[in-house]
């Protein structure tokens, strides 16, 4: 028969085992401190026996029988946006007439056997939803169809949003961590802060990720470089076509070590025109060649969004989020707007100092004029 020995050290009568290993491959050795530890040092490995499973966690996806939302639960129960090491119970909101698509994703996440997921609540009740949720993607709602703009869908949009805040507030755990997804995404996260009071408001945020990796994608088919050695794009503003894709301190790595896109492009023109234009109308290029609107980009870009939130971004690099405004750039608060922010132990900073020129001032400003106009419309409609 084969057994693992497991060689334990610490406090006397102390054991810590990996609970995932069979027990019949189990057998105890318990040994004094001083010989465990010169006993870790020549390998290492021993210690991945003292880890402790991480408690698994509840993420709540709305409008979950949707195209984002059929693409992102699998993402999310494999670990690709908290982590491979995380478990999660799912749960999962959608409208009563939704009710059978939302039964059939779950039996195909039971289907799929996915070690992470430890639990799938399916509801169309936002109470159940929301109830003691750690993390919370919102992404129902009603997208966009070919010819709208995206803020065409705040009076489809903006009271689902006046009514999940009540929601949220009264059910989700008291810290936890919001992205807004469903357009207009920036303003749907002011009617949240606005009406989730209890929520600190550092807590939610709007996507603007998928943008910035539009952005990332663009120079890395402009230059004929991998996707990987491209960074610090900037997304400024409204998740809309009055964004400003900011390319001026964006760098590639290189063999020589890191470049400036600029100089790699050495094309300013393009870099100001073409670049700004082809990301800002990406999502209606996407809906006139598939007839509806980004969904796969969409799901990873969320991912992206919370695991760089929550695990952190890499030294040296930033990433664009939307997050209520401090005032940062001269962009007044009581907005969200998209930032280049970085990220370190669950907390988002505002990347300071960056120059910005004139030309970007007045790129950035056309954005500040929507989302203020934005507000005052939602409001108009969450208080009617
Ligand atoms: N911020 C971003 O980068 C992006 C945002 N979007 C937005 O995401 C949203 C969802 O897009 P898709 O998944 O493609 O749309 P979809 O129509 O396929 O799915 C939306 C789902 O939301 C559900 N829903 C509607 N009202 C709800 C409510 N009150 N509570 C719970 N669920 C509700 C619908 O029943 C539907 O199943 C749209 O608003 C779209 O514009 C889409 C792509 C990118
Ligand atoms: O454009 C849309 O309506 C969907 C969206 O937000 C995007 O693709 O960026």
């Amino acid at each position: 028969m084969a057994y693992l020995l497991l060689f334990v050290g610490g406090d006397p009568g102390q054991i810590v085992r990996n609970p995932s290993t069979p027990k019949q491959y189990q057998k105890f050795i318990m040994l004094p401190n001083s010989v465990f530890q010169r006993l870790v040092k020549w390998c290492p490995w021993l210690l991945r026996v003292r880890d402790e499973p991480k408690q698994p966690v509840k993420v709540l996806v709305t409008g979950a029988a949707g195209q984002i939302g059929y693409a992102i639960v699998p993402m999310i129960a494999r670990g690709l946006m908290l982590g491979p090491d995380q478990p999660v119970v799912l749960h999962m909101l959608d409208l009563p007439r939704s009710a059978d698509a939302l039964k059939g994703v779950r039996m195909e996440l039971i289907d799929a056997a996915l070690p992470l997921l430890r639990g799938v609540v399916v509801t169309s009740d936002e109470a159940e939803a929301f109830k003691g949720v750690n993390f919370a993607v919102l992404i129902g709602g009603w997208p966009r169809k070919e010819g709208m703009e995206r803020n065409d869908l705040i009076a489809k949009n903006v009271t689902i949003y006046r009514s999940q805040a009540s929601a949220l507030q009264k059910h989700a755990a008291p810290n936890c961590k919001v992205l807004v997804v469903a357009n207009p995404a920036n303003t749907n996260a002011l009617v949240l802060k606005e009406f989730a009071s209890a929520i600190p408001t550092k807590n939610i945020t709007c996507l603007t990720r998928l943008d910035h990796n539009r952005a990332l994608g663009q120079i890395s088919e402009k230059l004929g470089v991998h996707v990987g050695d491209v960074k610090n794009a900037i997304v400024w503003g409204n998740h809309s076509s009055t964004q400003f894709p900011d390319a001026s301190h964006a760098t590639v790595r290189t063999e020589q070590g890191e470049k400036p896109v600029r100089e790699l492009v050495a094309d300013e023109k393009w870099l100001r025109e073409e670049f700004v234009s082809i990301v800002q109308q990406r999502g209606a290029a996407v809906i006139k060649a598939r007839k509806q609107s980004s969904s796969l980009s969409a799901a990873s870009s969320a991912c992206d969004h919370m695991r760089d939130w929550i695990l952190g971004t890499p030294k040296g690099s930033w990433v664009s989020m939307g997050v209520h405004s401090d005032g940062s750039y001269g962009v007044p608060e009581g907005i969200f707007y998209s930032f280049p922010v970085t990220c370190e132990k669950g907390e988002w900073a505002i990347v300071q100092g960056l120059q910005v020129d004139e030309f970007a001032r007045s790129k950035m400003e056309l954005s500040v004029n929507e989302l203020e106009e934005e507000k005052v419309i939602a409001y108009e409609l969450v208080s009617s």
